[in-house]
C-alpha cells in the first residue's frame, strides 16, 4: 500500500474516531445535563407545589385545591402532577381526594423512606422524566410544618410527582450533538485535506524513489524523480537525481572502456550494471590468468591451463588447440597441441589433413575466426564424427602472434548450446587476447633456447644440450632398466678437406654427414655435434650386443655416401668408438670418455672402424676433454 493512502486511511480513522467520540461524549454530557436540570425542575415543581398546598391550608381554602392542582397540568411540557397524602395527614385532616392515594409502587417507597426517585420513562413513544419527591416535616421556617401537623419532626407528610415531557429537550440535544457532529466532520476534513495535500509530495517522492532504485537494480540509472516542492523532500529529489545522473554518467564512461577492452558491446535489454560487473569480472580474471600463464614454463602448460579454463569457466568440454609450425618443406603445417582436455590427442573435430596442409583450416588461412555456431557448414575441414547423434557446431579462433596466425583454437558444442557459446565469446576473446602475447613470448623464448641448444650449421643438438638433457636422460634409462649406447665418430682425415677445398666445402662434408647420421638412427636416438668433425650418438634403448652393429651400419653408409662438391663427389671414412652406460660404468660421463678413448683407438689402428671399448684401453688420468 502506498505511503500516500497509508496516510490518508490514518486521518480518516482519525477523524472518525474523533468524531465518534465526541459525538458520544455530546450525546453523554447532554444526557447527564438533560437528567440533572430535569431534576432541579421537579424539585422546583414540587417545592412550588408545597408551598401552594401551605398556602391554601393558612387561607382556609385547602379545600379547593383540587383545581389548583388541575391547572398544574397546563404548565407547558408538565405531563403530570400528582400529590399523596401519608396516612399520618389522612389521620389528622380526614381521608383526601381521590387522586391524593398511592397510585404506584414509587410513591409507595417514597412515602415509606422518605428519598426522593428520579426516573426517565418512555411512555408511549414519548420521552419523560418522572421524580416522586417526599414532603418531609420540618420545624424550620415561619410558618413551618409542625405548627399545622401533628406528626414529628421528619415524618413523611405526603409525597409529590410530577413528571416532565423531555421530547423537546430530546430533540434540541440531538440537533445540538448532530451540529457538534458536523462542525467536527467538516474540520476533519479540513484537516485531511490540508494533511494530504501536505504529505502527498512525501508519498509521491518516496513512490518516485522507489520506482527509480527499481529501475536502478535492473541496471537503467536513466530515472529520475520530479521535484514536486521546494521544501526538504524537494531537496531529497533533487540530490537523488544529482546521484543517479553522476551514477549513470560514470556507469556509461565504464561500460563503454569495458566494452572497448572487451569488444562485446553494450545489449540495450540486458542489466547494464550487472554485465559491467560481469565483463569486469572477467577482464580482472583474464589479468590474473595473464600473470598466472606467465610464469608457466613452457607453451603445452600454458594451453594446459587454458583447456581448463575453457572446461571450468566456459563449460567447453569439446576443443582442439592447433599450433602452427614449419613442416620439413618450409610450408605451415598444423599440430594438435590438445584435444577435449587430452595434451597431445589426435585430431577429432576436423579433417586430418589439416595437419599437414594447414590452408584447409579457415581460421589458419583467413586469420579472422570462423564462426560456425551462426554458419554452419562454414568451414569444411570441420567434420566431427558422428558419436552420440548430436549436431554439433565450431567456432575457431585465430591467436596471431608475430602478425601470423601461431594458434588455432577451436571450440565444439552442441547445436542447442550454440546460442549460450555466442554469448561467451565475449569474454573468450579477452582470455585470448591476454595469452596470445604470453605465448608469442614463450614461443620465442623456447625458439632462442632451442637455438642455443642446436649447431647452428648442422641443426643437431650441441654440447650443451647434452649438459642439459643428461641427467632426465640417464633417469628416464635407469627407470626403465635399459641401456644408453654411445657411439663417438669423427670423420677421417677431414683436415685434408678442408685443406684442399676450403672450408665451405668442409661445411658441406659436415652437413652431408649430420644428414646420413640421422637418417640412420631412430627418432628417439639423440644426435649431437659433440664439437668440430666429432659427433655423439646415443641410441636409446639399444641392446648392448647390437652396438657395434648399428655403428658399422653407419659406418658403411657415410663411407657409401657420394658428398656433393662443386668438383663433383667426396666420399669420406669415420671411425667410431663404442660405450654402454651404464655396462662400462655407473657414470655417463664417464662413458663418454671410454667412448672417446675407443674412438681414439680406432684412428689409431688405421681409422674406418668401429672399436668397442674395453677396460684395457682406459689409462687413469686420461682426460680427453
Ligand atoms: N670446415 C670445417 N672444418 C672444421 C669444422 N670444425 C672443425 N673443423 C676442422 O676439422 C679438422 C679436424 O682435423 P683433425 O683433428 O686433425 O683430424 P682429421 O684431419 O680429421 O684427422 P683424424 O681425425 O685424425 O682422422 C680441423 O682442420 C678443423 O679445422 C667446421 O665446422 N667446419
Amino acid at each position: 500500500m502506498s505511503l500516500n493512502r497509508k496516510i490518508t486511511l490514518l486521518l480518516g480513522a482519525f477523524a472518525l474516531g474523533i468524531l465518534v467520540t465526541v459525538g458520544a461524549i455530546s450525546l453523554y454530557a447532554f444526557r447527564s445535563f438533560s437528567i440533572v436540570s430535569s431534576t432541579a425542575h421537579v424539585k422546583t415543581a414540587a417545592e412550588i407545589v408545597r408551598v401552594y398546598l401551605t398556602e391554601s391550608m393558612i387561607n382556609g381554602v385547602i379545600d379547593k385545591r383540587e383545581q389548583g392542582l388541575n391547572r398544574l397540568s397546563e404548565v407547558y411540557n408538565l405531563r403530570t402532577a400528582r400529590v399523596v397524602r401519608s396516612d399520618f395527614v389522612n389521620r389528622q385532616f380526614g381521608p383526601g381526594l381521590s387522586r391524593e392515594m398511592v397510585a404506584d409502587p414509587i410513591e409507595a417507597r417514597v412515602l415509606a423512606d422518605g428519598k426522593a426517585r428520579f426516573e426517565v420513562d418512555e411512555k408511549d413513544g414519548a420521552p419523560l422524566f418522572r421524580g416522586t419527591v417526599p414532603y418531609i416535616a420540618s420545624a424550620r421556617g415561619e410558618p413551618n410544618c409542625l405548627q399545622c401537623h401533628a406528626v414529628e419532626e421528619g415524618t413523611v407528610l405526603g409525597v409529590v410527582t410530577i413528571e416532565l415531557s423531555l421530547a423537546d429537550l430530546r430533540r434540541r440535544g440531538a440537533f445540538e450533538a448532530l451540529a457538534v457532529v458536523l462542525a467536527v466532520s467538516l474540520i476533519s476534513v479540513l484537516a485531511i485535506v490540508w494533511a494530504r495535500r501536505l504529505i502527498l509530495p512525501v508519498g509521491d517522492t518516496a513512490a518516485a524513489i522507489g520506482e527509480v532504485v527499481q529501475r536502478a537494480l535492473q541496471g537503467d540509472f536513466k530515472g529520475r524523480i520530479s521535484q514536486r516542492t521546494r521544501d526538504d523532500i524537494g531537496q531529497i529529489a533533487a540530490h537523488m537525481n544529482r546521484m543517479l545522473a553522476f551514477v549513470d554518467q560514470g556507469l556509461s564512461q565504464i561500460s563503454e572502456r569495458v566494452s572497448q577492452l572487451t569488444g562485446r558491446p553494450p545489449h540495450c535489454e540486458e542489466n547494464q550494471l550487472q554485465a559491467t560487473i560481469d565483463m569486469v569480472e572477467n577482464l580482472t580474471d583474464a589479468t590474473r590468468f595473464k600473470a598466472t600463464i606467465e610464469e608457466d614454463e613452457a607453451k603445452t602448460e600454458i594451453y594446459e591451463r587454458f583447456g581448463r579454463l575453457l572446461a571450468e569457466r566456459f563449460g567447453v568440454c569439446e576443443y582442439s588447440i592447433y599450433e602452427v609450425n614449419a613442416m620439413d618443406d618450409g610450408s605451415p603445417g598444423l599440430v594438435t597441441i590438445a584435444v577435449d582436455g587430452v595434451i597431445g590427442g589426435a585430431c577429432r573435430w576436423c579433417d586430418p589433413q589439416i595437419l599437414l596442409r594447414s590452408d584447409l583450416c579457415r581460421a589458419r588461412r583467413s586469420g579472422h575466426p570462423v564462426d560456425g555456431l551462426l554458419q554452419p557448414g562454414i568451414c569444411l575441414a570441420f567434420q566431427p564424427a558422428e558419436t552420440d547423434g548430436v549436431t554439433r557446431r565450431h567456432h575457431c579462433l585465430p591467436i596471431i602472434q608475430s602478425g601470423t596466425v601461431g594458434s588455432v583454437i577451436q571450440l565444439v558444442t552442441s547445436a542447442a548450446e550454440a546460442p549460450l557459446l555466442q554469448e561467451r565469446l565475449a569474454f573468450l576473446h579477452v582470455y585470448l587476447r591476454e595469452m596470445a602475447p604470453v605465448l608469442e613470448a614463450k614461443r620465442l623464448t623456447e625458439t632462442l633456447r632451442d637455438s642455443s641448444l642446436r649447431d647452428a650449421m648442422t641443426g643437431l643438438h650441441n654440447r650443451r644440450f647434452l649438459e642439459e638433457y643428461i641427467d632426465t636422460l640417464v633417469r628416464s634409462a635407469r627407470r626403465r632398466d635399459s641401456r644408453l649406447v654411445l657411439l663417438m665418430l669423427d670423420l677421417d682425415y677431414f683436415k685434408m678437406v678442408n685443406d684442399t677445398y676450403g672450408h665451405d666445402v668442409g661445411d658441406t662434408v659436415l652437413n652431408g654427414l649430420a644428414g646420413v647420421l640421422q637418417e640412420s638412427v631412430r627418432a628417439s636416438d639423440i644426435l649431437v655435434r659433440f664439437g668440430g668433425e666429432e659427433f655423439l650418438i646415443v641410441l636409446q634403448d639399444a641392446v648392448p650386443e647390437d652396438a657395434v652393429k648399428v655403428a658399422e651400419k653407419i659406418r658403411h653408409r657415410v663411407g657409401e655416401f657420394k658428398f656433393q662438391i662443386a668438383d663433383g663427389v667426396l666420399q669420406k671414412t669415420i671411425s667410431i668408438g663404442v660405450a654402454v652406460f651404464p655396462d662400462d660404468s655407473e657414470t655417463f660421463w664417464q662413458v663418454l670418455k671410454y667412448a672417446d678413448v675407443a674412438l681414439y683407438r680406432a684412428k689409431e689402428t688405421g681409422r674406418d672402424r668401429v672399436v668397442r671399448f674395453t677396460a684395457d684401453m682406459w689409462k687413469p688420468g686420461t682426460d680427453l676433454f
